[in-house]
């Protein structure tokens, strides 16, 4: 599985506000570079924090990447998937309308009926690891169904937890010229951040793009 992960911050770190509501860092460009990299992805992943946080549809906005994958013979839009360990995505999430196929990560401890819940709106619950959705027994069964290049787009707890298990391939970040600042705003990587080994990245190329900057690196 290659997986890449891609967020916008603020020039201090910040991937929102302490009010952990959507805050727009990219701008045109850049939202369209996004629009590419989800095209050329199999799957978009987020955690539950985001769908709670941002409701989002993370399907392509540009119609002509929508016909060149038809003309690959691949699905209009890649599928979308949530990291979720309890099963709390809610059913009128707007990630589970019809236009994807969306596969929930649970828990063995999500409960059953939510599970079920989930299932009646149309999602594809996938079950990997106890306690907490293990992202390597997770990915397996997605590479199973076809899934061969994952783009994930947040939040700072998920990309913490693919980075500790060292399944990040490429970062791509969007650095925006802002300033959101607080201590309890989530930042690129949270969880329980490193204190040794810190995860050493392969910077690849840096370019300015809208009023900000846009990192490569390679892992
Ligand atoms: N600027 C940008 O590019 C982006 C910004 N954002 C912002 O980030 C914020 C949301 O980020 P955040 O709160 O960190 O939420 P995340 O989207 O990272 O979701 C975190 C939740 O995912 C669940 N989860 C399931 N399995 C795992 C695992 N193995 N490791 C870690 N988490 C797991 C956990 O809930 P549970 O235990 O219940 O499963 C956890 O609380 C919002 O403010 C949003 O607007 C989000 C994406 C991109
Ligand atoms: N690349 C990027 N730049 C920003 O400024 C952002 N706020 C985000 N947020 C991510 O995009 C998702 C929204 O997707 P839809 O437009 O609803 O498809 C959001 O949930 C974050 O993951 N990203």
């Amino acid at each position: 599985m290659h997986v890449h992960v891609n967020a916008a911050t603020s020039a201090d770190g910040k991937l929102s506000s302490r009010r952990r509501e959507q805050v727009r860092i990219s701008g045109v460009d850049d939202f369209a570079r996004v629009d590419e990299i989800r095209a050329a992805s199999d799957a978009v992943l987020v955690g539950v924090g985001t769908v709670l946080a941002d409701d989002p549809h993370l399907t392509l906005d540009d119609s002509s990447l929508v016909s060149a994958r038809e003309s690959r013979g691949e699905e209009p839009h890649p599928a979308r998937v949530v990291a979720d360990s309890r099963a709390r995505t809610p059913t009128d999430a707007r990630i589970l309308d019809d236009v994807a196929t969306t596969y929930v990560l649970v828990s063995e401890d999500a409960p059953e009926d939510r599970c079920t819940a989930l299932e009646d709106a149309g999602a594809v619950v996938v079950v990997a690891g106890e306690g907490r959705v293990s992202f390597p027994e997770a990915f397996g069964v997605l590479e199973s169904r076809g899934v061969e290049r994952v783009m994930v787009e947040g939040g700072g707890e998920v990309i913490f937890s693919l980075f500790d298990d060292a399944l990040v391939d490429e970062l791509t970040l969007y650095v925006g010229s802002m300033i959101i600042g607080g201590r309890d705003a989530p930042t690129l990587a949270d969880g329980d951040g490193f204190v040794e080994d810190f995860p050493r990245l392969s910077l690849q190329s840096v370019e300015r793009v809208d009023d900000g900057v846009l990192l490569w690196y390679r892992f």
